[in-house]
């Protein structure tokens, strides 16, 4: 990027009467991390924190963000181990007084954590993954892990998306009384009345697609449901992560013979108007999740969940209450879990699924919820 290094994307905001947060964070992607700092910055000031972000890998995030209204400076960091950057956002908090900085995934740790011990703040952590799992690259999970530990000795405070990652923290030697499991969650949306498909059913796939989220075993699982005589199509919802993961999926694509099976959308910005299309939400996540937005967004939407049980999910879809839980890995497993909802004489009934996952959504994993949960450890760190 050519802009400016702390050029701000928008004015100060008029008044502050609140404590200031600085946020550091990725920015390269709009995806399941920066749904959570967008619906941050939006929630937190009816807690009496205000959000400013300082993006260091300013890509898709400033502009496909909501919180359009909250400040952004753009401030790139030449690799993962420029330290410079750090200081540079030191001398910002202590220029514009921030409270304290949150910081969301290793590179952002890496000028966040520098920053807050030279300006002098605390320093709360966001773990969104398991890093040591994050992703294929296992040079980079290796990498960004050891980069995470050494950094976070000083965290004041780690807030974890799952129960499974507070686990692991706690493992990996932090305290648990410096480990906060703050639960992920997504607005609700408007009511829409859900009925069981007649004739084809419509799976829904959201994601930032890259080798983690399983979507070959969902192909492979559509292609088998196809053999079977189910009328299903998939709306496969997002972005790929990068051209050659893309042409790969698509090779499969091709070689399973299921291209008529499947809409590709691409990025979009209104998940919901998608997700209005969609008659049951699959995620075959393969390792590596948080808490996934898009099976609490779906959730929200009254959709039925079928998801393979890894990390936060089973904290959040109930096994035949509102969805239905797989092994990763396995098509045949999936398939079967899909069929059992979809088939004509199923034991579930698809409106009873419906209004268990928008309660579930709806008392426990609120985007409010989570804002309230957020402030608290500012609170509880800041008195
Ligand atoms: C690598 C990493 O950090 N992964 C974490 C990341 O989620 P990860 O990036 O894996 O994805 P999620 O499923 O949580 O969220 C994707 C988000 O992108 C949005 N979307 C998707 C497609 C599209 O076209 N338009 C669009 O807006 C969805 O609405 C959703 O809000 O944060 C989550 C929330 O803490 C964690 O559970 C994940 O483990
Ligand atoms: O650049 P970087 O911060 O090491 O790497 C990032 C990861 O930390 C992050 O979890 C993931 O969402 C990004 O796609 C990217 O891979």
């Amino acid at each position: 990027m050519t802009e400016a290094l702390f050029a701000p994307t928008e004015p100060l905001a008029s008044a502050i009467s609140t404590q200031r947060i600085l946020h550091v964070i990725n920015g390269e992607h709009y995806s399941g991390a920066e749904r959570v700092q967008d619906l941050l910055a939006q929630e937190l000031p009816q807690f009496g924190f205000d959000v400013t972000f300082a993006c260091v890998k300013p890509d898709r995030f400033p502009e496909a963000r909501v919180s359009q209204s909250v400040q952004l400076y753009r401030t790139p960091m030449r690799s993962r181990f420029d330290w410079q950057c750090g200081r540079k956002l030191a001398e910002l908090i202590r220029q514009e007084d921030f409270a304290l900085v949150h910081a969301h995934t290793p590179r952002s740790l890496m000028a966040g954590a520098i920053a807050a011990r030279l300006a002098d703040v605390p320093l709360v952590y966001h773990v969104h993954s398991p890093t040591g799992r994050d992703s294929t690259r296992w040079l980079q999970n290796l990498v960004n892990e050891r980069l995470e530990r050494w950094l976070l000795r000083r965290a004041t405070r780690l807030i974890t998306v799952s129960p499974s990652l507070q686990e692991l923290m706690v493992a990996h030697g932090f305290s648990p009384a410096r480990v906060a499991y703050v639960a992920n969650g997504v607005p609700g949306v408007e009511f829409i009345s859900r009925v069981r498909p007649t004739g084809r059913w419509t799976l829904g796939m959201a994601a930032l697609f890259r080798p983690r989220k399983g979507i070959e075993v969902l192909l492979e699982s559509l292609a088998l449901l196809r053999g079977k005589g189910h009328d299903v199509h998939l709306r496969a919802i997002g972005p790929f992560e990068t051209t050659a993961y893309e042409s790969e999926v698509m090779g499969l694509v091709e070689k399973l013979g299921i291209a008529d099976q499947i809409t590709w959308t691409g990025f979009v910005s209104d998940i919901h108007a998608e997700l209005r299309k969609v008659d049951l939400f699959v995620l075959p996540s393969l390792f590596g999740e948080g808490l996934p937005m898009v099976v609490l967004e779906a959730m929200a939407a009254g959709l039925p969940v079928v998801a393979s049980a890894v990390e936060g999910i089973p904290v959040a879809v109930r096994e035949g209450v509102d969805g239905l839980l797989v092994e990763p890995g396995s098509a045949e497993a999936l398939a079967a879990a899909v069929g059992e909802i979809i088939r004509e004489d199923s034991y579930y009934d698809y409106g009873s699924l419906s209004e268990q996952a928008r309660s579930q959504h709806g008392a426990n994993f609120s985007a409010r919820t989570m804002a309230r949960n957020v402030a608290e450890v500012y609170r509880d760190i800041l008195g």
